[in-house]
């Protein structure tokens, strides 16, 4: 689905890309963990077009998309989420997510999208499948973390992506919420045959949802497999985990 080759961006002294060669297998969920500073977000941005990279190759579906606009790689079939959610606040959670239809559809008067009715039933449909259904009238700014996280993830949903790339999808929302979050986008993803990079941070929500593990530090992945064996690596327990978050499972 995805193969990154030797991909180096140096921010003055700072190797935010040190070398990195991932393979993403199609259909899977991959997480991306690490300290803070180690490159994750880097990683992404390079993937899906908003920074390019100094030196090596990704390729898509054997594709090279290395320097290609965000834009240009949306309309590949790559789209992403942010760690903050980009709803419109002013707008309905309806509203957003038939905004998102239009974009897709090349349509981008703000007004069309609820206009359409093929377009109205479409976001209706999606706000379904995310459990969102009997908040789609709230305006996005009135939404707890959960719900906004999983309306900014339906709005990336809405661009028909075979690969999604999340920066930290649980940040910011309640312990008591997380696995539930975690649990739709997961079966959303899956039923649309979705597959999934996820840079997180709590090892719990790796251990469940995760297919395989990279571990990112100072710019390189130094460990990568299943979340039994790599989570359990005591270097990595020591490197990462004792940083960015426990182990409760
Ligand atoms: N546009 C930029 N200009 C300058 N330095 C940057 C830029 N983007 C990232 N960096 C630096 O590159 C390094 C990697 O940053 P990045 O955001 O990729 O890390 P991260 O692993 O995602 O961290 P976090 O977990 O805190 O989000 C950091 O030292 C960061 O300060």
């Amino acid at each position: 689905m995805l193969e990154a080759r030797g991909l180096r961006l140096a921010f003055g002294g700072v190797r935010a890309a040190d070398g990195i060669d991932l393979s993403v297998m199609r259909g899977e969920f991959l997480a991306i963990i690490g300290p803070n500073g180690a490159g994750k977000t880097t990683f992404i941005n390079m993937t899906t077009g908003y920074l390019r990279p100094q030196a090596g190759s990704i390729h898509h579906e054997g594709e090279r998309i290395t320097g290609l606009s965000p834009r240009a790689i949306v309309r590949r079939g790559i789209a992403r989420s942010f760690q903050l959610p980009q709803l419109f606040t002013e707008h309905t959670v309806l509203e957003n997510a038939a905004l998102a239809i239009a974009a897709r559809l090349g349509i981008w008067s703000p007004l069309a999208p609820l206009l359409r009715r093929e377009i109205r039933e479409e976001a209706r449909e999606l706000l379904a499948r995310f459990g969102l259904s009997a908040i789609e009238e709230s305006r996005a700014d009135t939404l707890n973390e959960g719900a906004r996280k999983l309306a900014d993830i339906a709005m990336a949903v809405a661009l028909k992506p075979r690969l999604l790339l999340m920066d930290e999808p649980t940040s910011g929302v309640a312990a008591s919420e997380k696995m539930a979050v975690v649990e739709t986008l997961a079966r959303v993803l899956r039923d649309a045959a979705v597959t999934a990079v996820f840079v997180e941070h709590d090892m719990d929500v790796v251990a469940r949802f995760a297919d395989r593990v990279a571990v990112w530090s100072q710019g390189r992945i130094v460990a990568l497999g299943p979340p039994a064996t790599v989570l359990s690596d005591p270097e990595v327990q020591r490197e990462v985990i004792g940083v960015s978050g426990a182990i409760h499972a």
